[in-house]
Order: structure tokens, then C-alpha cells, then sequence
């Protein structure tokens, strides 16, 4: 029998990929939208979550991005980004996360004259209140930030300085999003190389609109330590006429590396990166032993949670608590905090939470 989402909402998780502007509740939305004098397609919660989740599910990454538009227009002031921050430390808690790794792209919050720096701090401010929030209700979660360049603009080297320059104050790592497809990895080479001189951590969005180049050239070219989505991973995987798969070259690096794979079964359905839960390669990819974590990428459009993600793959592939226990320290050991905080919360959080689970 699968795991319903509430009996998987009592299990500690993990998050590392998910976005802040993908997160924001509908009601939270409404409220901005009007201080902002900003104009959206529905004005009732319920509505307007359902118009996310519709306009998303469009088969393509490039429109699937068009909806950010309403949830960046709304987290133009340091008021408004603190709060959604703080919200969103507060929903992941509530669903169970202990740890998450949370990102944005603060370029894109700059329309309205803030600072990167300022909006950075917003950032920073709103996860702190959150916690703290959650914390003092028993729902402790730790929550770091990775700043995003968006792959079509010119601004990585810039955000790869704040990544660093953040580091010691809650900024964990750094990543590049947007469309996959003309916007390769290697046009931000420079801001890779400065962070791995700085000895810090990124991971980049590869093989979700775009297929094995993107995936190589992010981990041969660009030194990535992770790979959002990765799922194009697969093309390197030939099942055989005797059900026997076989790695190409890339695939076994992937494995033998144990490169994390932040993989976001129902945002990829929606983009067509996959068909369906089902049919996910995370099914595949799970049972050869590569290191597979899973994530919610924008909780907003796809109208999902950790715990939902985890509830559908149960129901996918009949995953019971083991299995989830195994994705959640893999996600844990894959933190971009360092080995003593992960080690901590895998021992003191997630075995003990999954012991009493498993019985
Ligand atoms: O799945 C994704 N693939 C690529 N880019 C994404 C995805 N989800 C969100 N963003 C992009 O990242 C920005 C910062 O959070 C968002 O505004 C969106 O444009
Ligand atoms: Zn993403």
C-alpha cells in the first residue's frame, strides 16, 4: 500500500531544489499584488493557485517560466521578500522539512531599485523570522540560500561575488536557471572557475530542457558538485533486448562520482521533460544505485510539496519508508553545508525520525 502524504509529513526531509519565486502562497500573492498595483489572472486564492498550476503544465520549460512573472512583479520591496522568505520556511517546516536549500535569482528583484545586496539581506531576514517562527512551534528546520544567475543574461559573475561574499551569513551555493535550451553552461565558465578558486559549492540546471551536452559540459567543463533535474541522464542508459541496461560513459561518471541528481518528478511532467511519475526516470535511475534526491522546484506550479512528490512515487513505484529514508540521507549527505552539520542532522534528525517510522 503507498504512503499518503499525511503519513509521509510526520517523516523528516530533505529539500535542495526548490525555487523561492515557485513557492509563494496564493493568498500571500493577492495581498502583494495589490499593495504592488500589480494586475493578476485570478484574484481568489483557490483560483489564482489553480491558474499557476494550469498555465504551467504546458508541456514546455519555456512557457512553464512565463508564470514566474506574476510572483517576481509581487517581491519587488524588502518587505514583501522577507515575507515571502519567511513563509516559505514555514510551509516547508509544517510539511516536515528539517533542511532546505532554497533558491533565487536576486537579479530579477531589482526592478523596483533595490540592491542585490538588499535584496540578499531580504532573503536572509525571511528564512531567520521563518525558522524561528517554525522552531518555536517544534518544527525546527535549517535553511541556507543559493543564489541564481539567470543562463540568458550576463550577470553570473556578479551573483557568483555575492554567493561568496554571503557565504558566512546563510548563502550556501550558487546556480544558473532560465531557459536550457541556446543557453549552454559554459557561457558562464568564468563565474564556475572564480567559485571553485573561492572553494565553494554550485549546482546547475542540466538536462531538464536539454539533453547530454548540457550535462557534460556542466560537470566536465564547469566542475558542478550537483545537477537540477539531470534527468536527460538517461540518454546515456540503453536497456537492452534482454532488460539488462547498460551506461554509456557519462552515465557511469554520474554514478560512480555519485554526482546528487536533484530530481522534481511533477515539474517535469508539466515542462514534458518527462511523461509521466510513472514513466520517470527516477524509477530507473533509483534501482542502478545513482544518487537520486527529490525535490519540488517550484511548489506553487506544480501544486506539490515534499511530501506530495514523495507520496506520488510511493504510489509510482510502491516506495515504502526505506526507500524514502534513502532519498532523504542522500539529500542530507549532498547538502552544500559542511560534513559535521550534515552528519548532525542525518544522526540526530532523520535516522531516529525514520527509526520510529520503520519500527
Ligand atoms: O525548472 C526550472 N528550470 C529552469 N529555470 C527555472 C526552473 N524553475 C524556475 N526557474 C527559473 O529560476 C528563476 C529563479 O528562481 C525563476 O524566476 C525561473 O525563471
Ligand atoms: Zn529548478
Amino acid at each position: 500500500m503507498a504512503l499518503t502524504i499525511e503519513e509521509i509529513r510526520t517523516a523528516p526531509k530533505v529539500l535542495l531544489h526548490d525555487h523561492l519565486d515557485g513557492g509563494l502562497r496564493p493568498s500571500t500573492i493577492i495581498e502583494l499584488a495589490a499593495e504592488a498595483g500589480h494586475e493578476l489572472p485570478a484574484t481568489e486564492p483557490e483560483a489564482l493557485g489553480a491558474w499557476f498550476a494550469a498555465a504551467a503544465d504546458s508541456g514546455s520549460l519555456e512557457r512553464y517560466l512565463e508564470t514566474f512573472a506574476h510572483t517576481v512583479a509581487v517581491m519587488q520591496t524588502e518587505s514583501a521578500i522577507r515575507r515571502v522568505a519567511a513563509e516559505c520556511a514555514i510551509d516547508l517546516a509544517d510539511d516536515g522539512v528539517v533542511y532546505a536549500e532554497v533558491r533565487m535569482a536576486p537579479e530579477l528583484l531589482t526592478e523596483r531599485g533595490l540592491s542585490l545586496e538588499q535584496v540578499t539581506e531580504a532573503m536572509l531576514a525571511g528564512f531567520g523570522e521563518g525558522s524561528a517562527e517554525a522552531a518555536g512551534r517544534g518544527r525546527p528546520i535549517r535553511m541556507g540560500l543559493l543564489l541564481v544567475a539567470m543562463r540568458h543574461a550576463a550577470m553570473s559573475m556578479e551573483i557568483a561575488e555575492l554567493a561568496v561574499r554571503y557565504r558566512d551569513e546563510g548563502v550556501v551555493g550558487f546556480d544558473i536557471a532560465g531557459a536550457e535550451a541556446g543557453y549552454p553552461p559554459t557561457r558562464h565558465l568564468d563565474a564556475f572557475e572564480y567559485l571553485q578558486r573561492e572553494n565553494a559549492h554550485f549546482t546547475i540546471h542540466a538536462g531538464e530542457a536539454f539533453g547530454l551536452p548540457s550535462i557534460w559540459q556542466a560537470l566536465q567543463w564547469c566542475g558542478a558538485d550537483r545537477l537540477g533535474h539531470g534527468v536527460r541522464i538517461i540518454d546515456d542508459i540503453v536497456v537492452g533486448a534482454d532488460g539488462v541496461p547498460h551506461l554509456g560513459r557519462l552515465a557511469h561518471y554520474v554514478r560512480d562520482k555519485r554526482i546528487p541528481l536533484e530530481m522534481c518528478p511533477s515539474s517535469n511532467v508539466q515542462t514534458g521533460a518527462a511523461e509521466s511519475v510513472a514513466s520517470h526516470p527516477l524509477g530507473l535511475l533509483t534501482r542502478l544505485g545513482f544518487r537520486v534526491t527529490v525535490n519540488t522546484d517550484n511548489r506553487l506550479m506544480s501544486g506539490t510539496s515534499v511530501s506530495k512528490e514523495f507520496a506520488l512515487l510511493s504510489e509510482a513505484f510502491g516506495y515504502g519508508w526505506e526507500e524514502l529514508r534513502w532519498f532523504t540521507v542522500n539529500a542530507m549527505k549532498s547538502a552544500f553545508v559542511h560534513h559535521d552539520e550534515r552528519l548532525a542532522i542525518i544522526n540526530d534528525v532523520i535516522k531516529p525520525g525514520y527509526a520510529k517510522l520503520i519500527g
